[in-house]
């Protein structure tokens, strides 16, 4: 696999270091689209299995799809399941985000999730796995904790009130906002440039920043992206796969004449 890390420049390192890391969201679904992407150079590239119609073969595809760029993968899977997580870390995946993160204990249990014993619960098969090389690196299992980086979404009012303890957790290498869920959990669900949703976002990356962990967000409005940044968050999604090909296309399809109508007035930052 290509990475970074054998020349000391991997995502973990630059994200321990508060280097700013800019990154696309994909939620196709599809490796020729993200192979496309990855040919873009984002630093870093989101693997959405939450919302994204993805499985366990179609991540795989992408993270072989990307394996020839040097843009690092982060996959996101729909829940923190620790079976989910120890097939995403056995094909591949180095990094991952775990949506709705709300407890310190339940950050404890994902650190644990990735971790092999003594340190965690993570079942041992990197010998069968793409991760290993298929055991052409006999290092993996001595390695495994250095190259692994968790990240956790920070979305819900109770993951806010609980930010301080879920970024002390030890081994939480990073922690990211989640505009839409959280604007949802602060009660502007659709609205998530709500001024005192944008007040929380704010805040929020403040609070990660100041506890000596990395902050991320993803925020397809520049301005708004620019804004995160200038508040340190150093790892930032700038936009999606989605809507570049949604906007595109109806862009194209208006300067014909032929487009639909846009539905409802909300306007969205991604
Ligand atoms: O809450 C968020 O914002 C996210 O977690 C990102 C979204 O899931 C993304 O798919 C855009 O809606």
């Amino acid at each position: 696999m290509t990475d970074r890390t054998a020349q000391g420049d991997s995502f973990k390192t630059r994200l321990g270091q508060g280097t700013l890391q800019v990154g696309l969201w994909l939620s196709l679904a599809n490796s020729y689209t993200t192979e496309i992407c990855a040919g873009a150079g984002f630093d870093w590239l989101l693997i959405d299995g939450e919302h994204g119609p993805n499985d366990l073969r179609s991540i795989l595809a992408q993270l072989q799809a990307v394996a020839a760029y040097p843009s690092h993968p982060v996959v996101r899977p729909p829940s923190g399941e620790t079976w989910m997580i120890k097939q995403l870390l056995d094909i591949g995946a180095r990094t991952l985000l775990v949506p709705m993160v709300e407890t310190a204990e339940q950050a404890a249990m994902l650190v644990r999730a990735v971790h092999y014993p003594p340190h965690g619960v993570r079942g041992v098969g990197a010998a069968v796995a793409r991760v290993s090389g298929f055991d052409r690196r006999r290092d993996y299992m001595s390695e495994a904790a250095t190259e692994i980086c968790l990240l956790v979404q920070i979305e819900t009012r109770l993951g806010l009130d609980n930010l301080e303890a879920i970024a002390a957790v030890d081994g939480v290498d990073g922690l990211f906002i989640g505009p839409a869920d959280l604007s949802a959990s602060l009660g502007h669900p659709g609205n998530p440039t709500a001024p005192a949703v944008l007040a929380a976002i704010d805040q929020g990356v403040r609070r990660i920043v100041a506890s000596g962990k990395a902050a991320g967000i993803l925020m397809g409005d520049e301005t708004l992206a620019r804004q995160a940044i200038a508040a340190g968050a150093c790892f930032v999604a700038v936009g999606t796969d989605v809507s570049l090909l949604a906007r595109g296309s109806d862009t194209l399809a208006a300067r014909y004449g032929c487009a639909r109508p846009a539905v409802g007035t909300s306007g969205s930052v991604y």
